[in-house]
């Protein structure tokens, strides 16, 4: 029988470690981007997606004008804004389509992902490494013992959450006061 503490156990170690390799001046970065973009808008694929999506709806909590790209909603993008790409190996045709329209309209672009010779490189104002194994399956990449790109996907939301905490301590915000923002139509 597979014991489920071992295996919350080995799941939490990777993502530990996984977080811990980021580099926080990189994460620095990531929050001035944020705070300093009028709208953010965000893309990726598949459950990349869903984590980004998480983030985008945190952020909106703390009063960020965030946008999933394709949502029905979404404005048109300026040079005042910022794309949000995650994409582990920076080669899903979406967000790379996607990437180049932002720069025509000279908006700033991140790329979080995992290998950083992806052809995002072309499209990123900013690189942020989470040092995981991709769809790609690059000699280089950390290996992780859960299914496909699992681990890119935790460690994504993660990284968007501590940012979201970092967020919340540096403007002193209150906790409670977060819930005027949260929907109410639930
Ligand atoms: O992060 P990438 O390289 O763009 O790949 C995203 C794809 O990886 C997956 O997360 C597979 O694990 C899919 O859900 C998604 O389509």
């Amino acid at each position: 029988m597979v014991n489920y503490y071992d295996v919350a156990k080995e799941i939490t170690m990777e993502l530990s470690a996984s977080l811990n390799k980021i580099k926080s001046e990189d994460v620095d970065q990531l929050l001035r981007e944020i705070q300093q973009a009028e709208k953010v808008f965000f893309v990726g694929v598949g459950r990349v997606m869903l984590s980004l999506q998480a983030i985008a709806k945190r952020l909106a909590h703390l009063g960020v004008k965030t946008y999933v790209v394709g949502q029905i909603t979404e404005p048109a993008i300026t040079e005042k804004d910022l794309l949000i790409v995650g994409s582990g190996s920076g080669e899903s045709a979406f967000p790379l389509i996607i990437a180049k329209k932002a720069k025509q309209y000279r908006a700033r672009v991140v790329h979080i992902g995992a290998n950083p010779q992806s052809s995002m490189r072309d499209f990123s104002d900013l690189f942020i490494k989470i040092p995981v194994s991709t769809k790609l399956q690059l000699p280089d990449e950390i290996r992780s013992k859960q299914p496909m790109t699992s681990l890119f996907e935790q460690s994504l939301l993660l990284l968007g959450d501590t940012v979201a905490l970092m967020m919340i301590r540096e403007q002193n915000i209150e906790m409670t006061s977060l819930w005027q923002y949260h929907a109410n139509l639930e």
